[in-house]
């Protein structure tokens, strides 16, 4: 038998993908997802998960009482509008846009239960993380529940802020990304030194894999961790020396700042 649906992705691609595989990993099947989005070809992946799927907005959206808005800011606005004669005043609304603001929101869907956070891709395999703001109007029961659907996909921070989520943006949202860069040169650096792309890729995952999971499980802060591997006169402190000669510290705060000012100019330019 159908179990009864209970959250709706407005927007099925990456990052919803990525939720979606953490909801389907924890409970066994995407049976209580429905998804809309335009795309046949996207909505194919999540059938194959179990999932019910549309291509424009209708009725079954009212089945579900979790709604997670997962389209680019640049297309929310229109989606607010055409999904909004199927809202109902109980719908627990979850925004993942970047640089979206609540007020926009809120205007744009006549509706107030709305949380916005900001996911990371890593919510595929169980790993995200997300960043969450509730406003005084969400119940504690609205807030408990979203924390409950957001769990399937890794950790969850509340921010008591809605400029946070900005900060969110430029360090969880976007930072697998610079993890990659970070994986991708490490991966260059090796094979020009004679490591197949096989041998480099393996280490370079571990490395980056093995040091998260110390800075998570030792207790030690990372400068001491990183201090540790670095000898007197070794070739760790020769490495760090270009990092710091070159200004990697100050390199990856200006990212962050660019990452975060991106956000706000989406909320001038868009809601
Ligand atoms: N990717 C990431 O790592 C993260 C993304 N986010 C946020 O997640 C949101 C989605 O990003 P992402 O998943 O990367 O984007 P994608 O483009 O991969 O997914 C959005 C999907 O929504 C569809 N869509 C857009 N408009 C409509 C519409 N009117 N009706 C039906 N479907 C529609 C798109 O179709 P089409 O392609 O035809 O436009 C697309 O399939 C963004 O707001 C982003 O800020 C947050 C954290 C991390
Ligand atoms: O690049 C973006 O705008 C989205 C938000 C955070 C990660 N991806």
């Amino acid at each position: 038998m159908k179990m009864t649906l209970a959250i709706a992705f407005i927007g099925g691609g990456n990052m919803a993908q990525a939720m979606g595989r953490g909801i389907v990993t924890a409970k066994g099947s995407g049976e209580t997802i429905y998804v809309m989005d335009r795309n046949p070809e996207t909505l194919e992946k999540w059938q194959g998960w179990g999932a019910t799927t549309g291509l424009a907005p209708s009725a079954t959206l009212s089945e579900c009482k979790v709604w997670i808005l997962a389209v680019k800011p640049q297309n929310l606005k229109e989606v607010c509008e055409s999904i909004k004669p199927y809202l109902k005043a109980d719908t627990l609304i979850i925004s993942v846009a970047a640089g979206i603001s609540m007020a926009s929101m809120q205007q744009w869907l006549g509706h107030e239960r709305i949380i916005r956070t900001m996911p990371n891709t890593p919510a595929l395999v169980g790993m995200g993380m997300t960043g969450m703001f509730a406003s005084s109007v969400v119940s504690g029961e609205d807030i408990a529940l979203a924390e409950e659907t957001l769990s399937y996909m890794g950790g969850v921070v509340k921010v008591d802020q809605e400029s946070l989520i900005d900060a969110v943006t430029a360090l969880s949202g976007s930072g697998p990304a610079y993890i990659y860069l970070f994986i991708e040169s490490l991966i260059a650096g090796a094979t020009k030194m004679g490591l197949t792309e096989e041998q480099a890729k393996q280490m370079a995952v571990a490395t980056v894999a093995g040091a998260a999971k110390m800075v998570e499980t030792t207790g030690e802060t990372p400068a001491k961790l990183r201090e540790n591997v670095s000898s007197k006169g070794g070739t760790t402190l020769a490495a760090l020396g270009v990092f710091y000669e070159r200004g990697l510290p100050k390199i990856v705060e200006d990212a962050m700042v660019a990452a975060a000012r991106r956000a706000g100019e989406l909320s001038k330019e868009l809601g």
